[in-house]
C-alpha cells in the first residue's frame, strides 16, 4: 500500500451517489501478501460457510449465500496492519468531513468458491442500525468477465456492474445500497468489513 489514495473525492462520491468504487487501493506487492494470507487459512480449514442474520440470530441458508468466510480482528494478522491503518486513516476523515461518528469497524476474509453467490440484499440489519459503511476489497490475481463474479449494485440510477479486479475498492452506505454477488465461475478473494457505530452509555 505504498500510494495512498485520496479519500476525500471517494467520500464525496459516496455522499452523492451512495458508492464509490476505487481502483489500485492495495498496490500489487501487498495484494499478493494479503492473496497468500487469505488462500493459507482457507487451504488450512479455517473458513466457515458464511450466515446471514446479526450476530444474535444466525442461519445458515445457502439459497441465500454461499461464500465462505473467516473474521478477523485487528491483532490477527501482522499483515493486515497496513490494512488497518489505512481504513483508520479513511474513519478519521470521514468523521470528520462527514460529521460520522464512526467508533467502530468488523471485517472477514470472503472466499466464494466456483458456484458460490450472495442474493440481492442491503447490509444493515433490521435489528441493529450500527453498520453504516460498506468496505470491500478485492484480493482477487486477475479476473476476467467470463469468470462472472460480479458485484451488481442497485443504486436509484439503475444497476451497475462491478467486476471483482485486483486491489479494487468498495464503498457503499450499509442502510441503503441493495446489492448481490452473481455466480462466479473461478475462486474469487475478498475482505469486507463494516465501518459502524457502536452506541456506548453515557
Ligand atoms: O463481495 C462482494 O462483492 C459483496 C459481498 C457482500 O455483499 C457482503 O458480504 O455483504
Ligand atoms: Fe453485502
Amino acid at each position: 500500500m505504498k500510494t495512498k489514495v485520496d479519500f476525500l473525492p471517494l467520500i464525496d462520491t459516496v455522499v452523492e451517489n451512495g458508492f464509490a468504487v476505487c481502483d489500485d487501493f492495495i498496490s500489487p506487492d501487498y495484494l499478493a501478501k494479503l492473496r497468500h494470507l487469505i488462500k493459507e487459512h482457507y487451504h488450512e480449514g479455517e473458513f466457515k460457510d458464511a450466515e446471514i442474520g446479526d450476530r444474535f440470530n444466525q442461519t445458515k441458508v445457502n439459497s441465500i449465500r454461499k461464500d465462505e468466510i473467516l473474521w478477523l480482528s485487528r491483532g490477527l494478522f501482522s499483515e493486515l496492519v497496513n490494512f488497518y491503518s489505512e481504513i483508520d486513516r479513511l474513519v478519521s476523515i470521514l468523521n470528520r468531513y462527514c460529521f460520522l461518528s464512526i467508533n467502530d469497524c468488523e471485517f472477514h476474509f470472503a472466499v466464494y468458491p466456483p458456484g458460490a453467490f450472495y442474493k440481492k440484499h442491503v447490509d444493515q440489519f433490521k435489528t441493529n442500525d450500527a453498520r453504516l459503511l460498506t468496505v470491500i476489497c478485492y484480493l482477487n490475481e486477475f479476473w476476467d468477465e467470463s469468470y462472472g463474479g460480479e458485484l451488481m449494485i442497485y443504486p436509484e440510477s439503475g444497476p451497475l456492474r462491478i467486476l471483482p479486479q485486483p486491489g479494487r475498492l468498495v464503498l457503499f452506505k450499509s442502510d441503503e445500497l441493495p446489492h448481490e454477488v452473481l455466480i462466479t465461475n473461478k475462486t474469487r478473494l475478498s475482505i469486507t468489513g463494516w465501518l459502524k457505530h457502536k452506541h456506548t452509555p453515557l
